[in-house]
């Protein structure tokens, strides 16, 4: 069945939950780093409060253990500065309270409840039918008329508040969500030679990107870098020098030399190489070519060189589509971050360009750069889709 979206509901006077990633970095003293995330919601929730909505937020932050994991006051002060309608905050998620502040919405008010994960069972993964028999998903329904899910960045986890409403309630695609699934869902149609760019850190999602898109002969180009890059020269017999092996070994992604080495193998006309790696040596950025390996015992690759940056980039220029995810080094690090900005550079000037990926976003900030078509608010979900996956979220949606 096909998503139903926004243009589908009958909004006035309804309560909806609305589901959102608002999952942002913090910091140290629990304040909102960077707003990237509430804004790219803010169309869909002004849509649903001018159209006379009640809206029920939920949304989570960080995992349970983790530094980031809080709740989300913070979260609904910006959001209230945001929209042009209140949002009050709630602490609590689906208690009678919870109940009472949604009950009492009136029409164009919004309430944000609590981090949905402060609730074991929303960190657990459900079928859909199981997750709608949940604390969470059980108390809500009764004070809501429809469910609205925005969240494509979480839309590839199988936890409550993301599949289990839509069994009980009717369920609609947000804004967000409609965009991505649009453009990620849609790649087959875009123009050749599509090249995609793996880079950063998630070493075996992006192997199975590659390997995926080589398969089914989506890809012309794969070009690797960052970490990614470094298992690939791995995998190609590079010696990248101890500090690098180390680091691949304590980070667990030696584990995928093999596939690598088994997709160069099969595709070595379309995967491309870093040609040199960028060193840090006494206190001064080096490039070292492939032919002057390994570097230093105490020299990690932290980013690519030049001959890198001059071959991806006339590439990447040349393509009728780019789709990024990753870095190309260590870009937080001025030091580093000649590789990310270039190559960034470059594939924003291809005739289409989709970017996806928390950091990715984060290098696109901090170097200031447009022109490209899509940036995608998920990192993982992103990542499962080009893979051609389903995700959780949407499947219940469409149920
Ligand atoms: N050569 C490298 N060595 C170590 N870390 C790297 C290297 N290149 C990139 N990284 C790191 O990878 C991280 C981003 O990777 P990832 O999380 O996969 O990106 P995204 O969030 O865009 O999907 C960044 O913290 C960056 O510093
Ligand atoms: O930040 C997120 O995903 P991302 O790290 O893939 O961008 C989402 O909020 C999902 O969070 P999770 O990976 O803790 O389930």
């Amino acid at each position: 069945m096909p998503i139903q979206t926004l243009d589908d509901l009958a909004v006035q006077g309804t309560t909806l939950g609305v589901r959102i990633d608002i999952n942002s970095p913090l910091t140290d003293s629990g304040e909102l780093a960077d707003d990237a995330r509430l804004l790219a919601h803010v169309d869909t929730l002004s849509e649903l409060l001018e159209r006379g909505g009640k809206v029920a937020i939920l949304a989570h932050q960080g995992r349970p253990g983790s530094d980031d994991f809080a709740g989300l006051g913070a979260h609904a002060e910006r959001l209230d500065e945001l929209l042009s309608f209140p949002v009050s905050y709630c602490d609590a998620t689906f208690s009678a309270d919870a109940r009472r502040a949604v009950s009492n919405l009136n029409e164009g008010e919004a309430v944000l409840l609590e981090n949905t994960r402060f609730y074991s069972e929303e960190y657990m993964e459900f079928p859909a039918e199981q997750a709608a028999q949940t604390h969470l998903v059980d108390r809500l329904v009764p004070v809501l008329d429809a469910y609205v899910n925005d969240a494509f960045a979480a839309a590839h986890r199988s936890q409550p508040s993301l599949v289990g409403f839509p069994t009980r309630l009717p369920g609609y695609a947000g804004r967000v969500m409609e965009r991505e699934v649009d453009v990620l869902g849609d790649i087959e149609s875009t123009p050749r030679p599509r090249t995609y760019v793996v880079g950063g850190a998630k070493v075996s999602d992006s192997i199975a990107v590659a390997k995926n898109v080589l398969e089914r002969d989506l890809a012309d180009h794969v070009l690797t870098a960052g970490v990614v890059g470094n298992v690939f020269l791995f995998a190609d017999g590079a010696d990248l020098g101890d500090a690098s092996a180390d680091f691949i070994h304590d980070e667990g992604y030696w584990d995928y030399i093999d596939d690598a080495a088994e997709l160069l193998d099969t595709y070595s006309d379309r995967i491309h190489l870093p040609k040199d790696a960028a060193v840090e040596r006494d206190g001064e950025r080096v490039e070292l070519t492939r032919e002057e390996f390994p570097p230093n015992e105490d020299e990690g690759a932290m980013d690519v060189g030049d001959a890198t940056i001059t071959a991806y980039s006339e590439i990447l220029r040349d393509s009728g589509t780019v789709i990024l995810n990753g870095p190309a080094g260590v870009f937080e690090d001025d030091t580093f971050a000649t590789g990310t900005r270039e190559m960034y550079t470059a594939a924003a000037n291809a005739e289409f360009s989709i970017v996806g990926g928390g950091d990715t976003a984060a290098a696109i900030r901090k170097f200031d750069l447009g022109g490209f078509d899509h940036v995608s608010t998920g990192g993982g979900a992103c990542l499962r889709m080009l893979t051609g996956d389903e995700l959780p979220a949407l499947q219940a949606l469409s149920q």
